[in-house]
């Protein structure tokens, strides 16, 4: 039976969740990183203070007309919650569940004077996730059935987060870590640096991969050298080494960098358009987040673009909306879990405490649990308040 959406309603919720660098008390993830705002030094030691987690977390939730309610979270918060209330939900409300196209589509097009990318693209993104979710459990499916069904048994993960010796004892095949010195640092920024690397490798050992995610604030002269002198430790790839919007930069960059070295981005980058002209540039790895490119929807239409290509796809974060999605594609051949432990010591689930049912890898691996849609349910004990309502 085709199943109609009767209602559309955003929520919001504060700390943790999906806008996972909404942390408080010491974190790993706000402990000085480098940023593209580390060209400001009182911006340096906190990514908070210049206010990485003003957004906060949107909750989606899509209820059919016999009452089943498919829900998604992700990052974009009050203004998500405004989006959605006041402008998307007339695309949605009246329409048949199995409309994906044509909604992701309409939504799209009406946004576009205002939106393309960022928070806008946050919130579509968070519409089709929660659309997917709705249709699994109206279908009594997992969304990876929904999507053509896994090509592997489980998923390996590698770890993103300030201890890989602590991830490798753990399970993961690699540990990426944040760079937490930029160009604006110095020759000691870089020494410090290359020391953490190589203090890293001395603990891991010759064969477990270390990564360095450079979110966004290098040059292209300061990432060449970098990565020509963390080549010296094995260093495995460089992520988002530049801004989102320096194209040119990412195809320089991958000229000049060490053989044998992957060139990695696209956490910030959103649709089709953005992925193609990053495609162009020969980087290694593209990494969409399912909750910020445009929902899976259009992670499919990415990742068959980035396939023919010749281009792994390996989502950035996300949790359950990459796991359902990485299960079922040859090009995506593993997947990245954040470490949300304060020291990054312990597993703890990506959204916590947001969600029920989380799953979260043992030993490195997960099999993606087969209960419908994305498998997992807000957790009753979050405050979440709905700050608009059409
Ligand atoms: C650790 C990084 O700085 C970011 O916090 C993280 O979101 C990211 O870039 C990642 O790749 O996981
Ligand atoms: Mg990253």
């Amino acid at each position: 039976m085709k199943h109609k959406i009767a209602q559309v309603r955003a929520y919001t919720t504060r700390g943790k969740g999906a806008d996972y660098h909404d942390q408080s008390g010491y974190h790993w993830i706000d402990d000085h990183i480098a940023t593209p705002m580390s060209a400001y030094p009182e911006f340096r030691q906190s990514r908070q203070s210049f206010g990485i987690n003003v957004l906060g977390t949107l909750v989606v939730e899509i209820e059919a007309d016999d009452g089943t309610v498919g829900f998604s979270v992700t990052t974009a918060g009050e203004i998500g919650a405004w989006i959605v209330e006041k402008h998307l939900a007339r695309f949605l409300e009246g329409a048949y569940v199995t409309d994906l196209e044509r909604i992701w589509d309409q939504m799209y097009r009406s946004t576009l004077f205002y939106g393309r990318r960022g928070v806008v693209l946050n919130t579509i993104s968070g519409v089709d996730l929660a659309l997917y979710d709705l249709l699994g459990k109206l279908r009594d499916e997992p969304v990876y059935a929904l999507l053509g069904g896994p090509v592997r048994d489980e998923l390996t993960f590698y770890a993103t987060g300030a201890r890989p010796d602590i991830a490798q004892q753990l399970g993961f095949i690699g540990g990426k870590m944040p760079l937490q010195h930029g160009p604006a640092e110095g020759e000691e920024g870089m020494r410090k640096n290359l020391e953490k690397l190589a203090d890293m490798r001395e603990r891991v050992g010759e064969d477990f991969w270390l990564m360095y995610d450079c979110w966004m604030s290098l040059d292209v002269d300061y990432s060449v050298r970098l990565a020509h002198r963390a080549a010296e430790h094995g260093l495995r790839w460089m992520e988002e080494a530049l801004i989102p919007d320096d194209y040119w930069g990412y195809a320089e960059l991958k000229r000049r960098a060490p053989e044998g070295m992957l060139i990695t981005t696209g956490e910030h980058e959103a649709t089709r358009w953005g992925f193609r002209q990053l495609l162009e540039t020969e980087v290694d790895i593209i990494q969409p987040d399912v909750g910020w490119c445009g929902g899976i929807t259009e992670l499919l239409k990415i990742s068959a673009m980035a396939d023919a290509h010749g281009t792994m796809v390996v989502p950035h974060g996300s949790s359950v909306y990459s796991y359902h999605f990485v299960v079922t594609r040859t090009n995506s051949p593993f997947s990245e879990f954040l470490m949300m432990h304060e020291t990054a010591e312990e597993i703890v689930p990506m959204f916590s405490p947001l969600l029920l049912n989380e799953p979260v890898p043992e030993n490195g691996k997960l099999k993606v649990p087969d209960t419908p849609g994305f498998g997992v349910e807000l957790n009753p004990d979050v405050e979440r308040i709905r700050p608009y309502s059409h």
